[in-house]
């Protein structure tokens, strides 16, 4: 018989959505330039998508017309994100998860971790696609980026959700800087996954391990927390 496997050292994982949960390029890119053919603008490729992904729902519009034509004014910005939101919120594709995620989130739960949600994607949008994809009973605290009136790289974005789960220790498990870097301003752990959309070399992100795979989680844990 083999040992049952050591407990996990930590009270609370808080995720990152986009490149860390869920590959969700393809669909941001097919709603995106729905909203660039509204304006005239020709469209954009995943891969250029996949460099403008994590910074929030402005940052990506902004982006996407900045490298289609003629930069925006604020107003006309204002008008192409809130198309933007409400085509990506009315979208009925459903979201894919990353390998292994279900499973290891199942893991976590049933050693007693408890599971927060940090993403810069707004929060009505991350609601949604939890929900499509049955998750949302998993998480006991969500933070969207427009939750508080901070988001990642601040972490106080990181810090209200590790609280709103009880506090106690806390690891956090991204795919790019802002969140390293608002893991460190917390005083938290940081998990960096290899697969989502790091936007530079991920041995440059700065976090304490790098995974392959989700389903090493568990035990990248256990080392994190020895
Ligand atoms: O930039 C976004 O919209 C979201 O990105 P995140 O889930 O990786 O924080
Ligand atoms: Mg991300």
């Amino acid at each position: 018989m083999s040992a049952a496997p050591a407990a996990i050292p930590f009270s609370a994982v808080v995720f990152d959505l986009d490149g860390t949960l869920i590959d969700s390029a393809r669909d941001m890119t097919r709603v995106l330039n729905r909203t660039l053919s509204r304006f005239a603008r020709p469209a954009v490729s995943e891969e250029q998508v996949r460099g403008m992904v994590g910074d929030g729902s402005a940052a990506l519009v902004r982006q996407a017309f900045a490298t289609t034509g003629d930069a925006l004014t604020e107003d006309a910005l204002k008008t192409a994100l809130a198309d933007y939101l409400d085509a990506y919120f009315q979208d009925d594709e459903p979201p894919v998860l990353y390998p292994g995620v279900q499973e290891t989130l199942a893991v976590l739960a049933e050693n007693g971790v408890k599971l927060g949600l940090c993403t810069n994607k707004p929060e009505r949008i991350t609601r949604k696609l939890l929900d499509a994809l049955g998750l949302s009973p998993l998480f006991g605290a969500l933070a969207g980026g427009d939750t508080l009136p901070v988001k990642k790289p601040d972490g106080r974005h990181l810090s209200w959700v590790v609280e709103a789960l009880g506090g106690g220790s806390a690891a956090m498990v991204g795919d790019n800087r802002n969140d390293v870097k608002a893991a460190r301003a917390a005083g938290v752990p940081v998990v960096a996954m290899t697969y989502g959309y790091p936007r530079m070399p991920v041995q440059e992100l700065g976090a304490d391990i790098l995974l392959d795979r989700i389903a090493d989680l568990p035990d990248a844990l256990r080392r994190l927390g020895a």
